[in-house]
């Protein structure tokens, strides 16, 4: 077995999945450093997603290895696995899934009094995030009453608000305009990147994919190439990049 990198806080080897039968990855790899930004990139069905819930424990696969932290997750029990995906992982899905009864400070400061914040606590931070995320004036409405968007920003601000070690978003801008999908992700990574939060980040977006430090394709469920960006130049974005396969 191999030893896993010591700049890796995510690392996985030779993952192999199957849905009903048919492969869904093949033999992936891949580490993630700690800090960076990593899109997984590649088109619908390519095995984005089912890679994003190898990598968080919520999917174990049927043969290969996965490491956070070299601690073995791929042995680990349910229970420690649910453990580790509320105390060190956050994660955005494409559609937000907010609990209808609690408005938006409360889903906003949920995971925060899950890892024993106090309620007021809890409630100060909610609002921070809901405000960085321009919908401070949202935070007293119950997701039935927000637009698609505003929810999305409710998810976005929950998954932060913890600052988890590693954060998984797949396809978190799927449900907002172009203009809003902007203003959403330059929060979500410069957020990252002022709280050492990892990401890895599922898009088929090259728009997207292009705010990352470096992209892993995927194809048909194998890797296909790694794209390494330059420095950033700028705050917003990167302009270039170079391929190596
Ligand atoms: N729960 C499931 N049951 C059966 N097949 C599945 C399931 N989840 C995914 N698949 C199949 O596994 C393959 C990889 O799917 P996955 O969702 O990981 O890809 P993706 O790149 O994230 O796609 P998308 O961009 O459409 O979300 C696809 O062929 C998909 O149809």
């Amino acid at each position: 077995m191999l030893p896993q990198p010591d700049d890796d806080v995510l690392w996985a080897r030779a993952l192999h999945v199957e849905h009903n039968g048919t492969p869904a990855l093949s033999g992936v790899s891949l580490g993630v450093r700690e800090g960076e930004i990593l899109a997984v990139g590649g088109p619908r069905g390519s095995g984005k997603t089912t890679l994003l819930r190898c990598l968080s424990g919520q999917l174990v696969p049927r043969e290969g290895e996965v490491w956070f932290n070299s601690t073995p997750v791929h042995t680990m029990g349910p229970l420690t696995r649910e453990r580790l995906r509320r105390d060190r992982f956050g994660w955005i899905d494409p559609v937000p899934t907010l609990i209808p009864e609690l408005n938006a400070w409360e889903n906003t400061a949920l995971p925060l009094m899950l890892r024993g914040w106090t309620r007021r606590a809890a409630k100060t931070a909610a609002r921070e995030w809901l405000e960085r995320l321009d919908i401070g004036g949202c935070a007293r409405k119950r997701p039935g009453a927000l637009l698609q968007s505003e929810r999305q920003r409710v998810a976005v601000a929950r998954a932060l608000a913890p600052a988890p070690a590693v954060l998984f978003a797949d396809e978190p801008t799927a449900p907002l305009h172009r203009a809003d999908r902007a203003h959403v992700l330059r929060t979500l990574t410069s957020a990252a990147r002022s709280h050492g939060i990892t990401v890895v980040l599922a898009t088929h977006d090259p728009d997207t994919a292009a705010l990352a430090d470096r992209t892993v394709s995927l194809l048909d469920g194998r890797r296909v190439n790694t794209v390494h960006l330059p420095p950033v130049v700028e705050a917003e974005g990167r302009t270039a990049c170079s391929l190596s396969v």
